[in-house]
């Protein structure tokens, strides 16, 4: 007997509202042209298009379907794919180097990711410090690239990339926004030094409260959007995977899921979007399952600080910081999920939220508009709304 499996939508219902059928073919299928007939009898629209075949893949002699099928969904994700060949960076620069600006610093210098990598911090000693470390790795790691540290912003000069993590990281009981006005302070300073001795850097804005710190980043630098970015996205939707992974029992490679919003209590994860191994949540999971993984990601950066007392997240953080550097540098391609001003896309105006968006050399490219269930835009215009309140109070 043969097979043809249609995986890829949530329903028949999302398939059509997407106006596209996915096929996704595994080691071991056999493809035959019943995909293609069931699709037609519904009436979806296939798009053609080539399909990476992971394993050789056994057809019956049915020759609609062969080895080009449809298009893929997009995947959000790539903890297991190997590294394309990447673009090193010329001089990175870390303006804070605390926990998430060491950590960015660790894994951008054990990678040799760019020839000269400059950490910064007003604590006194503290970037030299770092600086000092790492570059005594390079006899085990062989990495070339030097990092340097010092304590004054005049150090992003001709910088290329420049990640911004400096200032104050929330306690037990706070939440992010309670941040926004002793680290806007911050911000307004390392903006005006990226404005004068950096002008043609794409900086990455890691501190909180983030969708508003990279609005403050853009107002004082006056640089294009495309080269302003908040690091959020990446970092959520890690953590959306890394729950429904564990609530599912299959390995985090198996899961592709994508969070946008804010990065607040606004936070919103799209189930919609969401596989695994391929197919849609509601193969794996219950609905109550899938709302308590949402939970999970909203509350994950919480539930660190209450484990920690003092501080937050330092390590995914720096990963998911990472991810961005590696989109940049061509090493990863594809939309990532990335905080940007929005100038319409969404139907939102005028307020920096996460979206998922292709990055390259200069910043972003294009912002990717998924289509999404209507309560997942609702929760995009929430935390637009939220957002836009913030900044005015
Ligand atoms: N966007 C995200 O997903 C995300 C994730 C984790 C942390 N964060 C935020 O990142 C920020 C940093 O977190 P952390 O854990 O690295 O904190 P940390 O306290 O370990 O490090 C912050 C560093 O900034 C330095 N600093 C403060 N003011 C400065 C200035 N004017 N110039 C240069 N350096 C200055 C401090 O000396 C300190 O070393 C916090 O605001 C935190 O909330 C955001
Ligand atoms: O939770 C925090 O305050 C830090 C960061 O935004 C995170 O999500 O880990």
């Amino acid at each position: 007997m043969t097979q043809g499996r249609v995986i890829g939508t949530d329903t028949v219902e999302d398939a059509r509202q997407r106006g596209r059928l996915i096929v996704e073919v595994m080691p071991g299928d056999i493809v035959t042209a019943l995909a293609r007939e069931s699709a037609e009898r519904l009436g979806l629209k296939l798009v053609d298009g080539p399909v990476e075949m992971p394993a050789p893949v056994r057809t019956d002699g049915a020759t609609s379907m062969r080895r080009t099928l449809y298009r893929r969904a997009p995947k959000w994700q790539a903890p297991s794919r190997s590294p394309r060949k990447a673009r090193r960076l010329g001089k990175l620069a870390l303006i804070g180097a605390g926990g998430v600006g060491g950590n960015i610093a660790h894994l951008t210098s054990r990678a040799d990711m760019a020839e000269e990598i400059v950490l910064i911090d007003i604590a006194p000693g503290m970037a030299a410090a770092t600086a000092l470390d790492l570059n005594h790795t390079s006899g085990i790691t062989g990495a070339a690239g030097r990092c340097i540290g010092g304590e004054t912003l005049d150090l992003v000069s001709g910088a290329e990339v420049i990640v911004v993590t400096a200032g104050r990281a929330r306690s037990p009981g706070m939440t992010r926004a309670d941040l926004i006005d002793v680290n806007a302070r911050v911000i307004r300073q390392a903006g005006e030094a990226i404005r004068s001795e950096a002008p043609n850097a794409v900086v990455i804005v890691v501190t909180n409260p983030l969708d508003e710190m990279t609005t403050e980043m853009l107002r004082v630098t006056g640089f294009p959007r495309e080269r302003v970015l908040g690091m959020a996205g990446t970092l959520d939707s890690s953590r959306f995977r890394n729950a429904l992974a564990m609530m599912a029992g299959v390995s985090p490679a198996d899961v592709d899921a994508i969070t946008l919003g804010s990065h607040g209590e606004e936070m919103a994860p799209i189930p919609s979007r969401a596989t695994i191994k391929g197919r849609p949540l509601n193969v794996f999971l219950s609905e109550e399952q899938v709302k308590a993984c949402v939970k999970d990601a909203i509350t994950g950066g919480g539930q660190v600080v209450a484990l920690k007392k003092s501080g937050s997240a330092t390590i995914a953080p720096a990963h998911a910081t990472i991810e961005l550097i590696d989109h940049m540098r061509g090493a990863r391609t594809g939309p990532v999920p990335v905080s940007v001003m929005l100038n319409g896309e969404y139907g939102i105006d005028d307020v920096v939220l996460g979206v998922p968006a292709h990055l390259g050399q200069g910043g972003m490219i294009k912002i990717e508009e998924l289509r999404l269930t209507e309560a997942e835009t609702a929760a995009l215009h929430t935390a637009a709304d939220a957002i836009r309140t913030r900044l005015a109070t």
